[in-house]
């Protein structure tokens, strides 16, 4: 099933159970699912087949990171399991990104490749930790320009750099962006947080929330007031 919400719920859950039960509390028609590292890697390919079967769209959110012919062949892995959305790291560099566009579009592969700007967890201290001397919001508007210039559909980001982003890119180029914490919820280890509604009219294309929704008594009603959020808008 296709939707045009732009929500996509983070399953960050340790086991295939824990995702399936939350997934069937949520609608394919409202929202998309993301799986990351830790379900992926305890549930291997089953649980993009659990969640294709229930009828979501889902972004494989593995984040790669590595040689030009790795990742082209591990994003090209990805798209044959049918995910709507996969990404890589903008800071892999200019030759791994377009070989991952090149393989895709070799393949016939419409899956939707976007690259890593700055983790949203990340603030101008720890950018300096690892040799970046520039602001987190330099840097995320570097390596997004680098990221269309290599062929990327868009970026992740936080919805803080979204208006750069839109005057910099165009809107067609998708502004994926977690760090979203709608006025009911807690920010946790988050640093560059916006409510949803700020975040659409930031110039974010998708909102992927996690927590607010997965660990609420009620993911369905969490999810719905976050609708009313973003509808009050
Ligand atoms: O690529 C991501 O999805 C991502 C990038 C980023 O910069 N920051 C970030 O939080 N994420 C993911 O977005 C989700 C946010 O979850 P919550 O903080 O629980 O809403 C997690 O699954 C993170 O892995």
């Amino acid at each position: 099933m296709s939707t045009d919400s732009p929500l996509i719920i983070a399953l960050d859950f340790p086991s295939l159970d824990a995702a399936l039960c939350l997934a069937d509390q949520l609608d394919p028609a409202r929202c998309r699912l993301k799986v990351g590292k830790e379900l992926f890697t305890r549930s291997g390919p089953d649980v993009l087949e659990a969640l294709h079967g229930r009828g979501f769209e889902v972004f494989l959110d593995l984040k790669f990171h590595d040689i030009p012919n790795t990742v082209a062949g591990a994003v090209q892995a990805a798209a044959e399991l049918g995910v709507w959305m996969v990404n890589v790291h903008a800071g892999g560099g200019r030759r791994m990104m377009e070989a991952a566009r090149e393989r895709l579009d070799r393949h016939r592969l419409s899956t939707q490749l976007i690259a890593v700007t700055v983790l949203t967890s990340m603030e101008a201290e720890d950018l300096a930790e690892v040799g970046v001397a520039v602001s987190p919001a330099q840097q995320v508007e570097h390596l997004a320009q680098l990221a269309q210039a290599s062929g990327m559909d868009g970026v992740v980001c936080s919805a803080q750099e979204a208006t750069r982003l839109r005057e910099l890119c165009g809107d067609a180029f998708l502004k994926v962006t977690p760090g979203i914490r709608p006025s009911f919820a807690e920010t946790g280890d988050q640093r560059r947080v916006l409510t949803p509604a700020q975040a659409m009219a930031a110039g974010s294309t998708h909102l992927v929330v996690g927590r607010p929704v997965t660990q609420a008594d009620e993911p369905m009603a969490a999810l719905a007031a976050i609708e009313a959020e973003l509808a009050g808008a």
